[in-house]
């Protein structure tokens, strides 16, 4: 049997089994774990609910053939669906499944240790590899293209948003100045050319170039917009006393988080009103105090804890109507902003192709044995 808590430990593994568990007591009760990975915190709780069936969402395919094989070696195999999918093809993914309501929807965002140890998918500043950085390796869009066709300001904004860098304007103006000579396209480029930028004096610890990575990371799987576009869709499928419990690791993530589970955490009173009336009462009950993090030993014990914040809320009742509807069309717009930086490409030597007026990546998903065309994107 193959040992995988060696290749990937789960964050918070006992606070999330405590929060999923106990909305999956009845028979049949499902819980939906968008982020499977290598099933670590899935396994726990088909261990701790054993009534309960699971289905695992995961864009990349060798995380959900290496979780579907330990599924069948813990004998979780018939009680659990793998389904390959971008979580922001939630509605889709259980509508083909036939679900209507769950009891619990699991995410923990960001990359597996599987995924950042790999030394050919260009995650890692650590190792020299091909700038790609897909999770889901069918997508149209890497990391070498970012650098490639982004203009200046969005590669600004995308280091200073994403990876909260503070030379970032001095590292597009180096990446926009080195493709006019050569293509960046291998992730020791990369490190050569943050390492060449920022000043010695003002270094972050560790590796200068790891806020870079992740800024890339974030763009090129559009981390943030599915999540936006994923939450209301999740709130809409929960059943009553059903949880929605997410593990975020960037700061945006969590605000993300936050913010859309504070539309039913708050009365939804109009201005003036004395009393609040039934519908306006919230429906979601905080399960946690704010965010629950990592504490000193848990953060020794498993490094990767050191950024987590956990959060979890409870449907109360049956949503309100017209949060089902608001909820539809967040789904849609993804919270009405739409964060992907990227507004206009342009070619290796700095010049706009296009004026405003591109057609983004085309990305492929699939969901249940079919090919959806996961739509283009106007810039
Ligand atoms: C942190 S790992 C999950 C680890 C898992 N909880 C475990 O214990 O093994 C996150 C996983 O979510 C997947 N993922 C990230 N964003 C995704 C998205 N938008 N849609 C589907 N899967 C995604 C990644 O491919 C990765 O395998």
């Amino acid at each position: 049997m193959t040992d995988f808590s060696q290749i990937h430990q789960p964050v918070l593994l006992e606070e999330c089994v405590g929060l999923v568990a106990p909305a999956l007591e009845r028979p049949g009760s499902i819980v939906v774990d968008c982020t499977l990975g290598l099933a670590g915190h899935a396994c726990a709780f088909l261990k701790a609910a054993p009534e309960a069936r699971l289905i695992g969402i995961d864009r990349d395919s060798e995380a959900l053939s290496l979780a579907t094989q330990r599924m069948h070696e813990e004998g979780l195999g018939d009680r659990f669906t793998p389904v390959h999918a971008a979580f922001d093809e939630f509605d889709r993914v259980l509508d083909n499944l036939g679900v209507r309501s769950v009891q619990a929807v699991f995410m923990d965002l960001g990359l597996s240790s599987l995924q950042i140890d790999e030394t050919d998918r260009g995650f890692s500043y650590s190792h020299d590899a091909p700038l790609d950085m897909r999770m889901d390796v069918t997508q149209e869009l890497t990391a070498a293209q970012v650098l490639a066709q982004y203009d200046e300001r969005d590669l600004v904004h995308i280091f200073k948003t994403y990876g909260e860098e503070r030379f970032a304007r001095q590292i597009a103006h180096a990446i926009v100045q080195e493709r006019g000579e050569e293509p960046l396209t291998t992730s020791g480029q990369l490190n050569r050319l943050v390492d060449r930028v920022v000043p010695k004096a003002h270094r972050p610890a560790g590796n200068p170039a790891k806020r870079v990575f992740q800024a890339l990371r974030i763009e090129v799987n559009g981390e943030l917009d599915k999540l936006a576009h994923t939450l209301p869709q999740a709130a809409n499928h929960l059943a009553v006393g059903g949880r929605l419990v997410v593990e975020s690791y960037h700061s945006l993530e969590d605000k993300t988080v936050k913010s859309f589970m504070r539309h039913g955490l708050e009365a939804d009173v109009p201005a003036g009103l004395p009393v609040i009336p039934d519908d306006a009462k919230p429906f979601f009950t905080a399960l946690t105090r704010g965010a629950v993090m990592a504490d000193d030993q848990q953060i020794a014990e498993n490094p990767r804890s050191a950024s987590v914040r956990l959060r979890a809320v409870e449907l109360n009742r049956e949503l309100p109507q017209r949060w089902r509807e608001r909820f539809e069309q967040m789904a849609v717009e993804g919270g009405g902003r739409d964060r992907r930086a990227s507004r206009g490409r342009t070619d290796a030597h700095g010049r706009n192709d296009t004026h405003g007026d591109f057609t983004h990546s085309t990305r492929a998903i699939h969901v249940k044995g079919t090919r959806h065309d996961h739509g283009s994107r106007r810039g």
